[in-house]
């Protein structure tokens, strides 16, 4: 699988790149190193203002760095002219949140704009717009105005549109963000249809979670204009080194309790509270049940989640363990202390007042 660490020429690469908006304030962006190689599709993502679309906008050199520099294809883009620059546009595919489409033309119009411009032939045009509506599942609607469409045909037809000049890379600005989840899962199987038909390098600017797990490969991580993380995506999360990674794997899994709810949990089901990690590893995992047999001692799964993340299972299951006072002991020390064990503290008689307050509440209302 294509990973932005591999050896050989880059399709992008970032090198110590800062980007600075005005003469003062924090940097958009500030000392990014970033390969993006080809065939990959590399997720960007990180919160609002972290610097993801000016990330992306340096690539096609709609931005310029202010230091550092952007080489596509081992091509350093520092002072290249407007001439070299809409060169290497037509090389670069770019789809958009909002389409971006003219609604005075056809969706056929739209298509064949690009080819118009780099002086491809009427018949060429027709053929090409032919052939990339019938890759993107739309040719019914070649005359149709775009204002006509749904949302996903929409980013079909500005798919096909970017897909023109056949570009080696296409960046997805935030392509999803608009769509119903139907059509976002859609858009992004088509996506990586491109990805394995054509060999296009993929860059996926989102905020969304669900986008990096579907078609991923790797993912970069950026919070306020810095690369936080970077990797596969599988490695980035299951290991997460930054507090914005965390918290974005914590929202996308439904792993591990948080407190009021390992008291919840408690309440229901008196005894000791376990969480353990599910990754797909090739170390061996934590087998609490096999301790827990060893000691005679009951663990049932009450709470967990998992999801899939780059195609590999990935969550936390937690076990109530309920037998004899050592036997429980036991089976703590046997997992205590393991990667990504968390054992609970059994929640106080305050957090269990505290509850139980709510929960009267909840149930009066
Ligand atoms: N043309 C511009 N002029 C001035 N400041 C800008 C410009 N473009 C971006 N910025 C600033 O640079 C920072 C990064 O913006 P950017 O749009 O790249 O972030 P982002 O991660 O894509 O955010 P979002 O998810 O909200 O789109 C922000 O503080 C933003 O206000």
């Amino acid at each position: 699988m294509p990973d932005g660490s591999t050896a050989g020429t880059a399709a992008v690469e970032f090198v110590g790149i800062g980007k600075q908006f005005g003469r003062s304030g924090r940097p958009a962006l500030d000392g990014i190193d970033l390969r993006i190689a080809p065939g990959e599709i590399v997720g960007i993502i990180g919160p609002s203002g972290a610097g993801k679309s000016t990330l992306a906008r340096l690539i096609n050199g709609l931005e310029s760095p202010t230091s550092g520099h952007v080489a596509i294809d081992g091509k350093d883009q520092s002072g290249a002219s407007e001439k070299e620059l809409n060169k290497l546009r037509t090389g670069i595919g770019m789809i958009f949140q909002q389409f971006n489409l003219f609604n005075s033309r056809t969706v056929a119009g739209n298509v064949a704009f690009g080819l118009k411009v780099t002086g491809v032939s009427k018949a060429d045009r027709q053929k090409r717009v032919t052939e990339l509506l019938e890759f993107v599942g739309i040719a019914d609607k070649a005359d149709s105005r775009p204002a006509a469409l749904s949302g996903g045909q929409k980013q079909r037809v500005g798919i096909a549109r970017a897909l023109a000049t056949s570009p080696s890379i296409l960046i997805a600005d935030e392509a999803t963000s608009a769509l119903d989840p139907e059509t976002t899962a859609e858009t992004l199987r088509l996506l990586r249809r491109i990805n394995e038909e054509l060999g296009t390098t993929i860059v996926v600017i989102t905020h969304e979670m669900d986008v990096i797990r579907e078609i991923c490969h790797s993912v970069a991580v950026l919070d306020k204009g810095t690369l936080v993380d970077r990797g596969g995506v599988y490695e980035v999360f299951s290991e997460p080194t930054s507090e914005v990674t965390s918290g974005l794997i914590k929202y996308a899994v439904a792993g591990v309790p948080e407190r009021p709810v390992v008291v919840e949990l408690n309440r229901r089901h008196p005894g000791r509270l376990v969480t353990i990690p599910v990754r797909d590893d090739p170390t061996p995992q934590v087998d609490i049940t096999a301790a827990a047999a060893r000691n005679h001692v009951s663990a049932t799964v009450i709470h967990g989640g998992i999801a899939e993340l780059a195609g590999r299972p990935f969550g936390a299951l937690t076990f109530l363990l309920s037998g004899a006072e050592d036997g429980v002991a036991a089976v703590l020390d046997a997992v205590a202390g393991r990667p990504g064990v968390v054992v609970h503290e059994e929640p106080t008689d305050a957090e269990l007042a505290d509850g139980a307050d709510l929960t009267e509440a909840e149930g009066a209302r």
